[in-house]
């Protein structure tokens, strides 16, 4: 008999693990999700086997359950959870961006014979919902999971085991770590995201021209300020210390910075950004889970139709494959320019080679 994996919640996260599951193993997958719709969509695009209408039906008999909600969602949740009869040795999991509220939240389920043991993928997107979800969306990024001090080793490989389609790099940490650096390299740069284009919102109100010319960079350090709203709200309520600590360091930093622009303290102002730079660049390349590393080419392309088309064609003719294709607007009504991202350096130095023998102009940054 198939084993059976019960995921509540089919968002973004939510269907990307079911995905991967299914890639790996022969199992029935059920679903749960608040929003009919949303679990229609998951059936629809087989990302689930079975919808079910409540959590006490989805738990019945499941070997593997898994919570992919907004954190504030999953604490109410598995509060919930410890009133329903769990099948003996089943393992419980969450995708939460924090983790020590739900893990003390959890420590209720110790009496049910199962293993909770907190996870976080540290991949994703600004894309919410199940149309979003990938099999692939995890791969080669840090799976951090929260194991509690009391469990057992093999439910940890067990779950590992369940995961492997994932193709994340599986990291055990304390919630407390895990909060403490999630706040740090996630939580607070989403803060800073959204409260940079509220800044330019505001700005928009006295010369609406600004949002016409916020570009490339601005556009850069912005994207996850369109990820969904309630998520991170649920997100800074919870890891509310370690956001407060990092406001009142960020709070110190930026009185310096004003300083040194206010004393026009050129050497030190170089330093400040030399330092930055130094570190950012010394950071390990990833493809997923922190800074990825960017293969980017630049090209300039006539404002005509079809222009795209002929660079994508002439890269598939010599079959180079591109991760991204960006049209960037800076110079909209002169020439456009696209940038395309590639997964090796080798890939963009054929595509710029080739490109050339076409007449484009390409640059690297
Ligand atoms: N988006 C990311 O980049 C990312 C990455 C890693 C982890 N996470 C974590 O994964 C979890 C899910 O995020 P997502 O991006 O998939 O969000 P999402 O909005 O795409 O999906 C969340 C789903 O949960 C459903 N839901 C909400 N309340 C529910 C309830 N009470 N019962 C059942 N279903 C309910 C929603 O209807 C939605 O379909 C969050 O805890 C988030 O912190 C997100
Ligand atoms: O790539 C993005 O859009 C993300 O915001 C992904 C990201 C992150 O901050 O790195 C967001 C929240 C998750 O908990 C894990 C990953």
């Amino acid at each position: 008999m198939k084993r059976t994996v019960f995921i509540i919640g089919l968002g973004l996260i939510g269907g990307s693990i079911a995905l991967a599951i299914k890639k790996e193993h022969d199992v029935h997958i059920r679903g749960f999700d608040i929003s009919f719709e949303q679990a229609k969509v998951a059936m629809s695009l087989k990302v689930i086997d079975e919808s079910v209408l409540s959590l006490q039906e989805g738990v019945e008999g499941a070997d593997l359950i898994i919570f992919a909600t907004p954190v504030l969602k999953t604490e109410q949740l598995l509060e919930e959870l410890i009133q329903y009869n769990l099948k003996t040795g089943a393992i419980v999991t969450d995708v939460g961006s924090t983790k020590v509220r739900i893990v003390n939240k959890a420590k209720g389920l110790q009496q049910k014979n199962v293993t909770f043991i907190g996870g976080h993928p540290m991949a994703g997107s600004h894309k919410s919902g199940v149309e979003a979800a990938r099999s692939h969306l995890f791969e080669n990024a840090f799976y951090i999971l929260t194991p509690g001090q009391g469990s057992d080793v093999r439910s940890v490989i067990q779950l590992q085991n369940w995961l492997k389609g994932t193709k994340a790099k599986f990291i055990e940490l304390s919630p407390e770590q895990h909060d403490r650096l999630a706040g740090a390299i996630s939580h607070f740069p989403h803060v800073i995201a959204a409260s940079l284009v509220h800044q330019i919102a505001k700005i928009e109100g006295e010369d609406p021209l600004v949002s016409r010319l916020a570009a490339g960079g601005f556009r850069d350090i912005t994207r996850i300020a369109s990820a969904s709203p309630a998520m991170w709200r649920d997100i800074l309520l919870h890891n509310k210390d370690s956001l407060l600590d990092l406001l009142d360091s960020w709070t110190e930093e930026m009185q310096s910075v004003r300083n040194l622009i206010e004393q026009e303290s050129a050497d030190a102002i170089f330093t400040y950004f030399e330092q930055a730079k130094q570190f950012r660049d010394g950071l390990p390349a990833r493809k997923k889970g922190a800074i990825p590393s960017f293969y980017d080419l630049f090209v300039d392309v006539p404002d005509h139709p079809g222009a795209i088309s002929d660079v994508t064609g002439i890269l598939a003719q010599h079959q180079i494959s591109l991760t991204n294709i960006r049209i960037l607007e800076t110079r909209e009504d002169i020439m456009g320019v696209l940038r395309l991202t590639f997964r090796t350096e080798d890939d963009r130095e054929r595509a710029q080679i080739h490109l050339k023998q076409e007449l484009y102009d390409t640059y690297v940054l």
